[in-house]
């Protein structure tokens, strides 16, 4: 992969050097088809505690607010699930991002970066490390049809206010509760079109405190999948660049698809989209295999398969992380045993204590 650009400090607050030769990214995510019992169990680590010297709860550190023990993760979750996380940054710019990623490393605190929490199943447990809410949000136009975009834009603002515009390529977007950031890493689709489509170039920052700009012909993404989520070093999506090309129709397009996910979704209600990825080369969705099976309307205590679309699991009341859980595994069994497919999660489940480095997902 080519990475062109700099090694940049940004306002003077670049990483110390030494943190990308201690810190991976100290990821956290695996998909939920790895076995999370036998991991949390048996590698996690739960003499993780850190003490703080000489900080007060809820203080602020180069402009950021920085919150201890109290934030819900369910409050950040479109799931609303997932307890406490032990600390908790906004972030509203690269400098922020930067500072707080400084934080984290200068106090071994593990962290995640969310954008909406649209793709996230938080644990009851919460998560024992710092929790990046991601608000850079700038949007810049660079010429015609291109745009340099903050990662913790709304996707859904962005594909609207591009559609209205007259331009075509994110119409998809409109309707997503994710941000540009988590479009990018999930390589976000619906209706034929993808985030891969229109990218130009994506910014990150990595784990040693440097920004690097990554072309699109270096980066090869596939469905679902983008090299964002095997990538060693990444900390973070700082901004993505997107060009589109001008198009009478775009907005119709839109307007068309918003009713489509209007009438075969449940939307408004509470869920992390789809559940599983759609099997490769079987000419059969998730979704239908889940409604063929006669399990819409199967429920684990709170956790729920849509009776709209089969794929969605709604939390239609006090859900668990453990009740959803339970779900996905049994709708998963059931599948397996009626139709022989193994589904795979597209949802990312995030485990409160383990300490795992690279996700590796299972794509
Ligand atoms: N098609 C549809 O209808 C729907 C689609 N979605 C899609 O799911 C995705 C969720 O977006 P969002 O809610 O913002 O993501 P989330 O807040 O749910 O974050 C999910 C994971 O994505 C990674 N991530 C998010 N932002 C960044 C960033 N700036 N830099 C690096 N990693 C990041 C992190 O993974 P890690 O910590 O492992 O790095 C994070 O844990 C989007 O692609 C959205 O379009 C969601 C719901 C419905
Ligand atoms: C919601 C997401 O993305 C969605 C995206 O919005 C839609 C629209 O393009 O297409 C994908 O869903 P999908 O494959 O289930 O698309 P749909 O058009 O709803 O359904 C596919 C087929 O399954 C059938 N179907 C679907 C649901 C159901 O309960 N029963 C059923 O029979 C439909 O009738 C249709 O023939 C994306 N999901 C995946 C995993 O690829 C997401 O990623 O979170």
């Amino acid at each position: 992969m080519r990475k062109s650009t700099s090694k940049e400090m940004i306002g003077g607050l670049a990483l110390t050097s030494s943190l990308s030769q201690t810190t991976k990214k100290p990821s956290k995510l695996l998909p939920l088809s790895h076995s999370y019992r036998q991991a949390r169990f048996s590698q996690c680590n739960h003499n993780h505690t850190h003490t703080i010297k000489n900080q007060r709860l809820n203080h602020r550190l180069n402009g950021l607010k920085i919150v201890r023990g109290e934030k819900l993760l369910r409050d950040l979750s479109t799931w609303g699930i997932g307890g406490p996380c032990n600390y908790y940054i906004e972030v509203f710019n690269q400098n922020q991002l930067v500072s707080a990623l400084r934080f984290c490393h200068e106090n071994s605190l593990r962290f995640m970066i969310i954008g909406r929490g649209s793709n996230c199943l938080f644990d009851d447990l919460g998560f024992d490390g710092c929790v990046i809410l991601n608000r850079i949000e700038f949007l810049e136009r660079i010429e015609s049809g291109v745009f340099r975009v903050g990662s913790g834009f709304g996707f859904n603002r962005l594909g609207t206010m591009c559609s209205i515009k007259g331009l075509t390529g994110l119409e998809f977007a409109g309707g997503i509760p994710g941000t540009v950031g988590g479009a990018a890493y999930m390589n976000a689709g619906a209706n034929g079109q993808e985030t891969a489509d229109i990218v130009d170039s994506v910014e990150i920052v990595t784990t040693g405190g440097q920004f690097q700009t990554l072309l699109r012909v270096d980066l090869s993404f596939g469905y679902r999948s983008s090299p964002f989520q095997d990538m060693q070093d990444l900390a973070a999506i700082a901004a993505v660049t997107f060009r589109l090309r001008h198009s009478e129709s775009a907005r119709r397009k839109q307007l068309e698809y918003l009713e489509r996910r209007r009438s075969s979704q449940p939307v408004g209600e509470k869920s992390a989209g789809s559940v599983f990825r759609n099997p490769s080369n079987l000419g059969v969705s998730a979704g239908e295999l889940i409604d063929r099976a006669g399990l819409k309307g199967v429920r684990v205590g709170g956790a729920m398969v849509s009776n709209i679309h089969a794929n969605f699991f709604v939390n239609s009341g006090e859900s668990t992380s453990r009740d959803m859980l339970q779900l996905i595994s049994l709708v998963k069994e059931m599948v397996y045993q009626k139709f022989g497919v193994q589904l795979k999660e597209e949802v990312l489940y995030v485990y409160p204590h383990c300490n795992y480095l690279n996700p590796n997902r299972d794509k």
